[in-house]
């Protein structure tokens, strides 16, 4: 990060031996305690945590404040430097950004890095929210907001609160975690004028259609939710849907 503002859990960095540790999994890895004294010290941690956890909500909320129309923009972590899908994810924030919008990502390597890069190159705001992992990881470098967050509940809820549409470029485990809460939250009308747009009719397709079919024809969701999602293969396309959805955010 050139020059950018950063924040967030310095000590992750400073002491190798602690990262395996993460503060998510110091929250969910629960072991019950054996004795009072074990008891007493993990009222004393729970309280503490859930006072950082309130922290990491008012540093983000404080960091990202002036960010007006942002689009969060969701792909895998292991996309190859100069790879097709690394240039498509270059050519996506590039166009985001020169539509005017600021541009979102996990602030991690792969897809996340090429759309900040692409962001970058299009002098539009590029924010990284980046996540605390088990093995050293650093920001990549081309944010210009960046916040390390230690619990990732926190993190989607500012993916969420400041953007006005999700990308999803392909992707693992991560992205698809990422692409159901939206879809929920759309789902349940947790938040409206939403679009959730797929990049890549190829990748996405398959799973698409299985929504269409499984899900729909066993009534496990609307025929209509299916409409939720668009597919779409160019930056152009995915600029084309946000541009729909601020015309008829600003004209409902
Ligand atoms: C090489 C490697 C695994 C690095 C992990 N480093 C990461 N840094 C930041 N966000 C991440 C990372 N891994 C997963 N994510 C989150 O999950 C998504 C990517 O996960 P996946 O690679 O599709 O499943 C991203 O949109 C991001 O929000």
């Amino acid at each position: 990060m050139a020059a950018g503002r950063y924040i967030g859990p310095t000590w992750v960095c400073a002491d190798p031996a602690d990262l395996a540790l993460t503060s998510d999994r110091r929250l969910l890895n629960r072991r019950p305690p054996r004795t009072t004294a074990e008891l007493s010290q993990l009222k004393i941690d729970d309280s503490w945590r859930v006072l950082r956890i309130q922290s990491e909500f008012v540093s983000g909320f404080d960091a990202l404040l002036h960010v007006e129309d942002a689009v969060t923009v969701f792909g895998s972590a292991r996309t190859p430097l100069g790879s097709d899908a690394y240039e498509l994810g270059v050519a996506l924030g590039r166009a985001i950004g020169a539509a005017g919008y600021a541009v979102v990502t996990g602030g991690g390597p792969g897809s996340m890095e090429s759309v900040n890069r692409g962001a970058r190159q299009a002098g539009a705001r590029s924010i990284g929210l980046g996540i605390e992992l088990p093995f050293e990881q650093s920001l990549n470098p081309f944010i210009d907001i960046g916040i390390n967050f230690r619990y990732f509940f926190v993190r989607k809820t500012m993916f969420v609160k400041y953007a006005q549409a999700f990308v999803c470029l392909p992707g693992g485990f991560g992205t698809l975690d990422e692409l159901f809460e939206a879809l929920t939250l759309v789902q349940t009308h947790k938040v409206t004028q939403f679009p959730i747009v797929l990049v890549g009719t190829d990748f996405w397709g398959g799973l698409v259609e299985w929504i269409s079919t499984r899900l729909v024809g066993e009534g496990m969701i609307a025929a209509t939710d299916v409409g939720l999602i668009s597919v779409v293969d160019t930056p152009d396309q995915v600029v084309a849907v946000l541009e729909a959805s601020r015309a008829a955010r600003a004209d409902p």
